[in-house]
């Protein structure tokens, strides 16, 4: 069994668990002024298997919301809980190797740019310590699901911003992870490259199995792919809803916008 077909077997086997919760999580940034609340109490649930969506406006705190989930930011308080393990309380040592179960891709792609594509999605597996003819195997592996095997010589600057966003999906896919982390993914791209790579994303979730997280602000990447959303105001969660449901339900809160605007069209604009 290959690799990524292994990864499938084990997610369908766990069926509708909780892949990741956040339990009263907070995070301030010290100011000259004081303490800005960025994320402010915020608890989250995510399903396995689900395409989740952040969504609100800029300064909502999206981002470090979703760098929380991986302790890239540490939490002033509350829990973070992966795949029943809770990151908050492990030492750093088991924390790195749990974060290698989550992989993570960034609106500017964030590769390395002087080795070539096939070393960025290596390096992931080296500091994992998978040996030399395995790592081979694996990056083969993952730029053949991303459709960009041909590119494997090549160097970052020689692709356009679609292949680079493949090759870092590649990259977060190299360590077969159970959780994707994806912050604005496509936010630096024409509105064709955005299908492309919210059609890779969905085929990581749909034959791979793999939880994809996306915070955007574009309605679009909502519309397109999440299962489920939750949409974020001044560092809280203030509407959460499956799309999955069929039903519209208009939302009892002010911030309905959202709601009304996804669940409103529920079913259609699927890319
Ligand atoms: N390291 C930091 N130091 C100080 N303030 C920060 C830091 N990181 C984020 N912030 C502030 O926290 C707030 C939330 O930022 P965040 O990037 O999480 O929001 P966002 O919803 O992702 O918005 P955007 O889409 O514009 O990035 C912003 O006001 C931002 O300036």
């Amino acid at each position: 069994m290959s690799h990524l077909m292994e990864v499938h077997y084990i997610r369908e086997r766990k069926g509708e668990l909780l892949i990741l919760s956040l339990s009263r999580v907070s995070k301030g940034f010290k100011l000259k002024e004081g303490i800005y609340q960025a994320v402010d109490e915020v608890s989250l649930e995510v399903k396995q298997g689900s395409i989740h969506g952040i969504i609100g406006e800029s300064g909502a705190g999206k981002s470090t919301l979703l760098r929380l989930m991986n302790l890239l930011e540490q939490p002033d308080q509350g829990t973070v809980t992966v795949d029943g393990h809770n990151l908050t309380e492990m030492p750093s040592k088991a924390l790195r190797k749990a974060r290698q179960k989550i992989g993570m891709i960034f609106q500017q792609f964030n590769l390395v740019y002087n080795v070539t594509v096939e070393r960025n999605v290596s390096i992931p597996l080296e500091l994992a310590d998978v040996p030399k003819h395995e790592r081979m195997k694996r990056v083969k592996e993952c730029l053949d699901f991303v459709g960009l095997a041909d590119k494997a010589k090549q160097y970052p600057a020689q692709l356009s911003g679609g292949q680079r966003q493949r090759v870092a999906i590649a990259r977060a896919l190299a360590n077969s992870p159970g959780i994707l982390l994806c912050d604005e993914p496509t936010s630096s791209l024409d509105p064709g490259t955005t299908t492309d790579i919210l059609n890779v994303l969905k085929h990581v979730n749909s034959s791979l199995g793999v939880t994809v997280v996306i915070v955007t602000h574009e309605m679009d990447v909502v519309k397109g792919i999440c299962t489920h959303v939750s949409v974020m105001e001044k560092g809280r969660i203030v509407d959460s809803f499956s799309r999955e449901d069929g039903e519209f339900r208009p939302a009892a809160a002010s911030t309905g916008t959202y709601r009304d605007q996804i669940l409103g069209k529920a079913g259609e604009d699927h890319v």
